[in-house]
């Protein structure tokens, strides 16, 4: 059967005025800054919750509307195109690269607000989604409460992302010392996987 080519427009969708940027440091760290973890209807229309928000479907600073779109949700509909729609966008690469980042951000909130189990919902988020209910279709079977954990202590990796504060600080302490305006490059992120063949 042929195969058809990842499509990409970036920006190009003139309909949705709304997903024709992609997001900026500054949600990153307005998304950061909250400080609960998920708040009822546990659902995509909930209002102030970091897991709602960090997917995308509040504004960077929690507050549920349902024309925005923002963070992990806006870097798809961006790609307009195979990455925007979900049954297609794994077939993207930046699928990848996507969800690492989504992944960095959901780590180094964990590691900012030490939040304990007790915030998952326990019960009444969707099917598969309350606490100790099973992350399909993972093999041995895995649940949420085990991966709400941060990855350097419990998952035996770590990222290595200069967070937009961080940014800031380092743009200005450039400037300072080097007498210009000139903003210096962002460096990108990586991650660095524990070499378990050692343990
Ligand atoms: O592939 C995806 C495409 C998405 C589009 C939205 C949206 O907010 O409309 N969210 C998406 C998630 C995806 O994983």
């Amino acid at each position: 059967r042929p195969t058809s080519p990842i499509r990409r427009n970036p920006a190009g969708n003139v309909e949705r005025p709304m997903v024709q940027r992609l997001p900026e440091p500054q949600d990153v760290v307005d998304c950061l800054d909250l400080k609960t973890f998920d708040t009822p209807p546990y659902y995509s229309t909930s209002s102030e919750s970091f897991r709602n928000t960090v997917e995308g479907y509040s504004a960077p600073q929690g507050g549920y509307d349902p024309v925005v779109r923002s963070l992990h949700n806006l870097a798809h509909l961006f790609l307009n195109g195979t990455g925007g729609q979900t049954h297609l966008s794994p077939n993207d690469p930046i699928f990848v690269l996507l969800h690492t980042f989504t992944d960095a951000i959901f780590d180094e909130w964990l590691s900012r607000h030490a939040p304990g189990i007790a915030v998952y919902p326990e019960e009444d988020a969707p099917i598969g989604h309350n606490r100790q209910f099973n992350m399909v279709p993972f093999w041995p079977p895995v649940t949420n409460a085990e991966m709400f954990v941060t990855a350097p202590e419990n998952l035996g990796y770590t990222y290595e992302v200069t967070w937009p504060s961080e940014i800031v600080a380092a743009v200005l302490v450039a400037a300072v010392v080097s007498g210009s305006w000139r903003v210096p490059c962002v460096p990108a992120t990586s991650a660095r996987l524990r070499d378990w063949s050692r343990c």
